[in-house]
């Protein structure tokens, strides 16, 4: 078994460190790189910074291979009920598959709705951009406000942020937060004759959603006291209609999506609406095909070369093996400021599971905690901890190798920087010349130098992947985002868990309906623990009426 094996080969490895590594193989880099092109665009995956030989890739992918992960991976292109706990297909893919090729749900091939729906997107974002659709009182729209939270929020805000450069005129914001103060800061800047709100939401029953939405139509109507017009300034994407029909919006203006599309992998289905009304369809339609280079590479690569697979296997690596507990993900890029944010959710929320597929426990613990920041930031706020802190975090560093902005000297130095943190990361700094260093200066006694060289000595083997792009583009964006997706269903199938439910989010959900109306309730909580009752008072105090 390569469990074992893999067991065997950690203790053998656990203390060698990636700077002798590199000394004793000159073609590491080269050996521990892929590269994917795409059109003009290219994706190179350098994971030579990892605490990994020639031996430790062979053992995962023989561990991957047990796991029959190859078997896994055409299950879900192939349109498998592989969500079992819901009892669906999981096919985003199916959202990119611009060539048609059938794709069966049930035996009926989806391919024919998603080309539709497309088509309704191509159609409707074309004639709000170009200014044929107009508001209640003739005008153009200049302000598009997706209103949605989660899956129908993050992705596009950060697919919108990512592609500024290719945005036009139309502005787009997004509503997600049930804090009246995210509603009330985005309607201050409409004009409710130019603005166009999207309800995005895959079940049209999500509290935040609906209830941001029920007041994004009052402001709207106290404005314009036109119920009849609402048409022209609302639509939605949704898999419910009934539900977006007793709104009050035109289903002709419905974008529809199917159940087999995941909240979290949903921005390439009409939740993208945003996204193609901001940048226009043609450029989403380039994101898409970005996306879907990376499905093809993820289902045709051999594993060794396969970009989501080694990526996957290094999470499960550094999780199951050296316990590490969290994922730092660093884009050298300010267009990806949102980046790490969006992948919170598709990372944490598909494999922060503790049951397995057959109903047992887990035996590993899973799912990374995901976080970071862009660019230098970060380096100035946490980066001392993954340099010299007690745990090992694991971390991917995004690289454009070009900038939409070449402002003087500035991407240089960020690209001097992302390369630094990496180097710095795996080499380290020794004591030794940490000592020799300050002896050199001469400004030390030989005992203040044995106090203070510990605190600047660097460990180093701190492991990082390079993820480069040529640039951040519509189409390597879309590589990327389908490469964390598939990275994520690598590890889930490897945890033997359901990467496509998130049933943890519900008790939340529950307890947040029955402690509401207690909020304005005229007596006293009682119905639950002292701390929460406590709680629930104290909100009452300033809420009901009564109380006052
Ligand atoms: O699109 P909906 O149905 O409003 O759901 C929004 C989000 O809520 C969740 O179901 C749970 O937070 C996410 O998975 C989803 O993306």
């Amino acid at each position: 078994m390569s469990l074992e094996a893999l067991k065997q080969h950690y203790e053998q490895i656990k203390n060698v460190h990636m700077r002798d590594m590199f000394a004793q193989d000159h073609n590491r880099a080269a050996k521990f790189s892929v590269r994917l092109d795409s059109e003009s665009d290219f994706m190179v995956f350098d994971y030579s910074k990892n605490r990994v030989t020639e031996e430790t890739m062979n053992l995962l992918l023989r561990f991957a291979r047990e796991k029959q992960l190859n078997e896994h991976i055409e299950a879900m292109f192939r349109g498998d009920a592989i969500n079992t706990t819901e009892k669906r297909a999981v096919l985003h893919t199916a959202l990119r598959n611009l060539t048609g090729t059938p794709v069966l749900v049930d035996g009926k091939n989806v391919m024919p709705d998603v080309m539709a729906v497309l088509a309704h997107m191509r159609e409707f974002s074309s004639a709000v951009r170009s200014g044929r659709w107009l508001g209640y009182t003739g005008k153009p729209i200049t302000d598009v406000v997706n209103i949605g939270i989660g899956g129908s929020d993050l992705g596009p805000v950060m697919v919108t942020e990512a592609l500024k450069p290719y945005s036009g005129q139309i502005r787009a914001h997004f509503v997600s937060n049930v804090d009246g103060t995210h509603i009330a800061e985005v309607t201050k800047k409409l004009n409710p004759e130019t603005c166009l709100f999207i309800i995005s939401s895959k079940t049209f029953t999500t509290q935040e959603t609906m209830t941001n939405a029920a007041s994004a139509r009052s402001w709207w109507l106290d404005h314009t006291h036109a119920p009849e017009m609402v048409k022209r300034h609302f639509v939605a994407v949704s898999t419910n209609t009934k539900a977006v029909r007793e709104f009050g919006i035109d289903t002709a203006n419905m974008f529809e999506f199917w159940d087999w599309v995941g909240g979290r992998y949903s921005l390439w289905s009409a939740i993208g609406l945003s996204i193609c009304l901001s940048v226009g369809y043609e450029w989403f339609e380039e994101l898409l095909r970005g996306a879907e280079a990376m499905d093809r590479h993820f289902r045709t690569a051999p594993l060794e070369q396969n970009i989501p697979v080694l990526m996957g296997m290094l999470g499960i690596w550094y999780n199951d093996f050296f316990h590490c507990e969290s994922h730092a993900v660093l884009p050298y890029d300010q267009y990806l400021h949102r980046f790490a944010a969006y992948l919170q959710q598709l990372d944490m929320e598909s494999n922060g599971k503790h049951i397995r597929l057959d109903g047992s426990p887990v035996e590993v613990p899973t799912g990374a905690v995901v976080w970071g920041e862009a660019g230098t930031n970060g380096q100035h706020a946490f980066y001392q901890l993954i340099h010299q802190g007690t745990h090992v975090i694991p971390a991917d560093f995004v690289m454009p190798l070009e900038t939409h902005n070449p402002v003087g000297p500035h991407h240089a130095m960020l690209m001097s920087n992302c390369i630094a943190q990496t180097e710095a990361l795996m080499v380290g700094k020794s004591l030794e010349t940490v000592k020799a260093e300050l002896r050199a200066e001469g400004k030390l006694s030989a005992s203040e130098i044995e106090v203070l060289a510990p605190h600047k000595t660097f460990d180093g083997n701190r492991p990082t992947n390079t993820i480069v792009l040529r640039k951040v583009t519509p189409r390597s964006l879309g590589m990327l985002i389908a490469l964390y997706e598939h990275k994520v269903f690598v590890e889930g199938i490897m945890w033997g868990i359901n990467s496509f439910d998130q049933w943890g989010v519900e008790l939340g959900k529950v307890l947040a309906k029955a402690i509401l109306p207690e909020l304005t309730a005229p007596s006293f909580a009682h119905g639950h623990d002292a701390s929460t009752n406590a709680l629930i008072d104290l909100v009452r105090s300033k809420m009901a009426p009564s109380a006052r």
